[in-house]
């Protein structure tokens, strides 16, 4: 078995749990009475590379990055740096996090937020939403064709719009067939945890025009955002090295000047 397929099985049994506790239609309820989405491709596509700043306590890879005793408190900061948007892990058992930190942050940033979680079913769609979500990651790799199919037109249906995420071509074929507007490319294989930076480079050139591309994991500093930058990136999401840093409202204003440079507007 995977890793992937490991954490699934366990989001799966605490899918369950929260099922048995929230009705789908108490859900809808609260997904109503949410402030209205905010447009997650406007924030992410401009003139600069924009930044998606993740809060992140663990990782499978690494084990435990940052307790986060505040979520809200360290998305306001990233939002103050110049964040495009914040990315929560919502995912307990291998990331440490909660729908409750999804919904704190909500409540302070007025930037989209992503919910970031191995999203199956449909119920999760409509949690992020009850909780706040702009917008909602799918993973490529987690999903047969007909339920990526159906999620992507599900979360646009109820105002999320999904960052689709792959890290190889034939998952961009998938990702561009199921109508993704916004394509992350993972330099992280979700099935062995290997991060290789190049993977960009190679994947990228398959998204077609007009999707927003978006480089993710493995940036450890404005080097890093410029090398995606100029292989085609709109954007970057960026978790540890702001997680682990010592003060990450200055970290993540320094890669937002990176990618504001009048350099690396050339070409895109
Ligand atoms: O911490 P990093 O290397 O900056 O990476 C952030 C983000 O890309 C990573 O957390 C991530 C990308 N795709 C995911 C899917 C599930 C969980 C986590 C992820």
């Amino acid at each position: 078995m995977s890793v992937l397929d490991e954490i699934i099985e366990g989001v799966r049994a605490d899918l369950a749990d929260r099922q048995a506790q929230v009705s789908l239609d108490q859900l809808k309820e609260r997904a109503a009475a949410a402030p209205p989405a905010k447009d997650g491709v406007a924030a992410l596509k401009g003139d600069s590379v924009t930044v998606i700043c993740e809060v992140k306590r663990s990782s499978p890879s690494k084990g435990a990055l940052a307790a986060i005793a505040d979520p809200a408190g360290l998305a306001a900061d990233y939002e103050a740096g110049g964040a495009a948007a914040i990315s929560v892990l919502t995912e307990q058992r291998r990331f440490g996090g909660s729908l409750a930190d999804l919904a704190e942050v909500r409540a302070r940033v007025d930037i989209p937020v992503l919910r970031k979680d191995f999203v199956v079913t449909a119920y999760q769609l409509w949690e992020a939403r009850a909780h706040g979500a702009d917008l909602v990651l799918l993973i490529v790799a987690a999903l047969d064709q007909p339920a990526l199919v159906s999620l992507v037109e599900r979360a646009e249906s109820i105002g999320l719009t999904p960052l689709v995420e792959v890290h190889d071509e034939d998952e961009v074929e998938r990702a561009v067939d199921a109508g993704a507007r916004i394509i992350g490319v993972n330099a992280r294989d979700l099935r062995t945890l290997e991060v290789d930076r190049s993977t960009f480079e190679r994947v990228a050139p398959e998204i077609p025009g007009g999707i927003v591309r978006v480089a993710e994991s493995g940036v450890r500093g404005p080097h890093d955002l410029i090398a995606y930058a100029n292989e085609g990136a709109d954007a970057v999401l960026v978790g540890e090295s702001l997680v682990t840093g010592r003060d990450p409202r200055a970290a993540v204003a320094d890669l937002v000047a990176a990618g504001a440079h009048p350099a690396l507007r050339q070409g895109r």
